[in-house]
């Protein structure tokens, strides 16, 4: 399906869709891209310093702009920034424009895979576990929403989600 050349991966902080995205478009040749970089190859700003500039609403309206540029192409692996979906435009490009892949974890890994990494400003606060128990109230839905498929993490390395993707799909 000559639409669907693209993969995007959805899902919350900690998930693995940076890392595992790599793999993926290294894997599959396809040029790799995550929204948070961009905006801060396009910002020259850090995500903590965009947030501390222009709060979460300015950092969304970036993320969205940056999502629309990027679904433009074909042939990329994107990985998503975690609140991303809570924008129906984004949520509606996301489906347009390629195969939807849902990252799925725990909590308790979640937190053991962002608790020593300072660049989430919403988890920089003594209960970052409380946060994200409710970020993935308000945004799993949106998540199952948006997917076309869904993958654990918990289990494997990021290469062999990777590969797990790859054959989930059928590439
Ligand atoms: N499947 C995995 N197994 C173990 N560690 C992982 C896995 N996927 C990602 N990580 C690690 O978890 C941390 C967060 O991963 P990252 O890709 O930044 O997640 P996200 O982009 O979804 O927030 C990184 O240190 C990464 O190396
Ligand atoms: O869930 C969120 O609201 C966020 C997730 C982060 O990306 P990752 O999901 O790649 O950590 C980043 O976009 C920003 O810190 C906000
Ligand atoms: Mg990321």
């Amino acid at each position: 399906m000559a639409e669907k050349r693209n993969i995007f991966l959805v899902g919350p902080m900690g998930a693995g869709k940076s890392t595992i995205g790599k793999h993926l478009a290294d894997e599959l040749h396809l040029e790799f891209y995550d929204s948070d970089q961009e905006i801060e190859r396009r910002t020259g700003a850090d995500i903590a310093w965009v947030f501390d500039l222009e709060g979460e609403e300015g950092f969304r309206v970036r993320e969205e702009g940056v999502i629309n540029d990027l679904t433009e192409k074909q042939g990329i692996v994107l990985a998503t920034g975690g609140g991303s979906v809570i924008s129906k435009t984004v949520r509606n490009r996301l489906a347009a424009r390629g195969i939807v892949v849902y990252l799925q974890t725990t909590i308790d890994k979640q937190v053991a895979r962002t608790q020593r990494d300072k660049r989430r400003p919403l988890l920089q606060n003594n209960d970052p576990e409380t946060v994200l128990r409710n970020l993935a109230e308000e945004r799993n839905p949106l998540y199952e929403e948006v997917a076309d498929y869904v993958v654990q993490t918990d289990d494997q390395s990021a290469r062999a989600v990777a590969s797990q993707i790859i054959d989930k799909i059928g590439l």
